[in-house]
């Protein structure tokens, strides 16, 4: 009779995963911190502050620059580009649209939030052709990936999800499949699949949910992740989502609330050694 639960593997196989996923995730971290890319960030007046702080505490090297007239400048220089629909208006979607095309032909990568994607049929086409500019990584909440898979408009709480990233499971798959980008869903359990393998990251505090545009950060963690390397952002993704949930798990110890987090946070990610990486690290493949 098989242990619910079992993966068939020995605990020296298991350890090897685990230690397979922490040398992955150090080294994604030592490169930002060695290389310091340069993350062009077109995102949500909410989430600038805290975004910039991240990427900076990671070794990573932000610039909040959304004017259309500075990017054929300034975006073939960034090693990555993250662009965040969080407080969305007209005249910004052309910039962003503007950006992810000169990041193709420069082959930088880019990175979408597309933050309430299902609030308005107005977001939910913006986001809809950013998707079709093929960004590297899509990373939303559960209720945004839903909406984005399905394209479809719907019953909404705003920035807030009302699914659980495992209910969308599914739907990340099959935007990952359309789109040809690799989707996460953060949430208890960060998802992470290209379509077909399906990673879960379950390190992080339920009080990072309580900290506006923690999400917004860690995707823009993800960019610095994937602008290292490039050529892999399943698992650097992944490393990202995982890193920046230590950090939290950490933080936690001594904050008192969510003010508090928000500070330690960012204190927890600068100070991140490899030895707490292979202690706490928590990714497993789901399928
Ligand atoms: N229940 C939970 N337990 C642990 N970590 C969580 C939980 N819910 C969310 N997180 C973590 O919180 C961070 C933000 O994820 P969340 O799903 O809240 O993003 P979001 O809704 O896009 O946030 P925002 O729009 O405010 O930027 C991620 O790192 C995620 O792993
Ligand atoms: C609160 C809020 N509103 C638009 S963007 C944003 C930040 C979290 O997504
Ligand atoms: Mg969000």
């Amino acid at each position: 009779m098989e242990d619910e639960g079992n993966t068939g593997e020995s605990p020296q196989q298991e350890h090897q995963h685990i230690n397979g996923w922490a040398s992955i995730a150090w080294t994604h971290l030592s490169y930002v911190r060695q290389n310091s890319p340069l993350i062009q960030c077109i995102t949500n007046f909410v989430s600038m502050d805290l975004m910039a702080n991240t990427l900076l505490s990671a070794g990573a090297s932000p610039a909040m620059v959304h004017s259309l007239q500075e990017i054929p400048d300034f975006t073939p220089h960034a090693h990555a580009l993250c662009i965040n629909v969080g407080t969305l208006t007209a005249d910004w979607l052309p910039a962003m649209k503007k950006a992810a095309e000169v990041a193709n032909q420069s082959n930088k990568p880019w990175v979408l939030d597309p933050v309430a994607a299902g609030a308005s049929g107005f977001r939910l086409r913006a986001c809809l052709e950013l998707v079709g500019l093929r960004p590297s990584v899509i990373r939303g909440n559960g209720s945004e990936i839903i909406a984005l898979s399905k394209a479809s408009v719907g019953p909404t709480k705003g920035v807030d999800s009302t699914h659980e990233s495992t209910d969308a499971v599914e739907a990340a798959k099959s935007l990952a499949l359309a789109s040809g980008s690799i989707v996460a869903v953060s949430g208890a359990v960060d998802i992470v699949t290209d379509g077909q393998r399906v990673a879960g990251a379950q390190n992080g505090v339920a009080m990072l949910q309580q900290i506006t545009a923690t999400g917004c950060s860690v995707t823009a963690l993800i960019a610095a992740f994937v602008a290292v390397d490039p050529l892999h952002a399943f698992e650097a993704t992944a490393s990202a989502l995982s890193i920046f949930g230590i950090a939290a798990e950490i933080g936690m110890d001594v904050a008192k609330g969510p003010a508090s987090l928000r500070m330690h946070l960012i204190d927890s990610l600068y100070g991140l050694d490899q030895a707490t990486i292979l202690h706490r690290i928590n990714i497993t493949f789901l399928s």
